[in-house]
């Protein structure tokens, strides 16, 4: 018997062995979800909505129980696991709202009802998710997703199989058909494999570049439909007329949520001169006050990371700035403690060579960096690999609101910081990603959009 640990990071301690689904369990579940999706695409969508509503209620009355969950098996504190399984639970509510509006054909034109465009399902949609965000990532395709008439088949990440699990659950509580959703318990080159099978239509992939990289490669091999969510280096930048006080407040939480392990935190603070002094200032203190520690803890704003390989990172990362001349102001770094605890670390005097800047920084570590005019801000904005997110501080409208569109990326927050909204299309440019997930946007990715003329 091959199992999956599932590792508590707060303690470093396995909490339980899961066993993985063998070959032929893995093809019987292909076969369910192409023989359901026949069924389930045919069902009213009203009858599908209800669904989404249960499910959405059932997250709601469990949030404790499943934020619990999370936290054990990822290390998220709990003040943000339980407000993620409500976030899903919203997001379930917006898609059951709206799906019926969003499947409805359209005349190709006004008046002219004889050519209509259609939306239909394609059929099995193959999963493959991250850690961190362990409901999130799964749930907010797999809303739409389903809303839509298709069905998903899940490979999480080998770090969260309870919750992979769980989730399945839930999907059978609500009274989703045996089939709509369902949860594989197999590794990443195993799952890879699946894309070539005739059963799986189209791939829904979030996480790295090189994993993303390989799934386009094998999609595009096979002829499947894809859409991925990848990594990002978001800047976050202070104009010389911005708010500091609310940058700074706005711009802690930015970088440090889920100890600083979110594709679309804010990773580069790009500051005018004017205000650097006096934003670093407020950004260190803020930083300090965070309290750190036990996860379950509701006063702990940060907890453990997810595993030792990810600190091993981080800490090439802040060693490669220091050695180039970056001042560790808030110094952070690895924890004397069990588990995977690291403090957050702030960096001022940080250049475009360091690392810092060049990879994404997927952990609790935020660099400072100081530019002498808006075009130089724009021009390190963009000078990144990633496309996901970008903020912009300033307190004139249509200052921020030319800068935001001169950014290359998915998504732009004006004095404000980026997150996934289910009314907004999510994803991102560059080697962030393609195509979008949320939103009508989101939802007809795994559509295939039919013409349909009538003579
Ligand atoms: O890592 C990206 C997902 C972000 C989810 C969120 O901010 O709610």
């Amino acid at each position: 018997m091959t199992t999956i640990s599932s590792i508590n990071p707060t303690t470093g301690k396995v909490i339980s062995e899961v066993e993985m689904h063998t070959d032929e369990q893995v093809s019987r579940m292909l076969k369910k979800s192409a023989e359901t999706f026949r069924e389930w695409k045919r069902t009213d969508v009203s009858e599908r909505n209800e669904l989404l509503k249960n499910f959405a209620e059932i997250l709601r009355k469990n949030k404790g129980k499943y934020g619990k969950l999370i936290t054990t098996e990822m290390g998220k504190v709990m003040k943000q696991a339980v407000p993620e399984v409500a976030k899903c639970a919203a997001m379930f509510d917006y898609f059951a709202d709206n799906a019926e509006k969003m499947l409805e054909p359209e005349p190709a034109e006004e008046g002219a009802c004889d050519q209509m465009i259609h939306y239909e399902p394609m059929g099995t949609v193959l999963a493959i998710k991250p850690w961190n965000f362990p409901f999130w990532q799964v749930l907010s395709a797999a809303a739409h997703v389903l809303a839509g008439g298709n069905v998903m088949l899940l490979k999480h990440s080998s770090y969260v199989p309870l919750c992979a699990l769980e989730i399945e659950n839930i999907f059978l509580e609500a009274g989703f058909p045996e089939g709509v959703f369902q949860t594989m318990i197999v590794d990443g080159k195993n799952a890879s494999s699946l894309i070539s099978r005739d059963e799986v239509k189209a791939v829904s992939f979030t996480g790295g570049y090189d994993a993303g990289q390989k799934v386009a490669e094998l999609a595009a091999h096979n002829m499947k439909k894809f859409v991925l969510e990848l990594g990002g280096s978001d800047p976050f930048i202070i104009l010389d007329d911005a708010n500091v006080d609310m940058a700074a407040k706005v711009g802690v939480p930015s970088r440090f949520i889920n100890t600083g392990q979110t594709c679309i935190a804010a990773k580069r603070f790009i500051v005018m001169e004017e205000l650097a002094e006096e934003f670093t200032e407020k950004f260190v203190e803020g930083t300090l006050n965070l309290q750190i520690g036990d996860p379950m803890d509701p006063e702990t704003d940060i907890g453990p990371m997810v595993r030792n390989e990810q600190m091993l990172v981080l800490e090439d990362q802040v060693k490669d700035a220091i050695s180039k001349g970056a001042q560790p102001l808030v110094p952070g770094g690895r924890m004397a403690s069990q588990g995977f605890m690291y403090s957050p670390t702030v960096l001022s005097g940080v250049t475009r060579d360091m690392k810092v800047m060049t990879e994404e920084t997927f952990g609790p570590v935020a660099p400072i960096i100081t530019v002498k005019t808006e075009e130089e801000a724009i021009e390190l904005a963009n000078d990144s690999e990633f496309g996901l997110g970008a903020s912009v501080w300033s307190q004139e409208r249509d200052r921020a609101m030319r800068v935001a569109s001169e950014l290359e990326t998915g998504m732009v927050g004006v004095n404000s910081f980026c997150t996934p909204q289910a009314c907004l299309p999510f994803g991102g440019v560059k080697k962030s990603g393609m195509g979008r997930e949320l939103s009508k946007h989101g939802f007809l990715e795994f559509m295939n959009i039919k013409s349909v003329k009538i003579m």
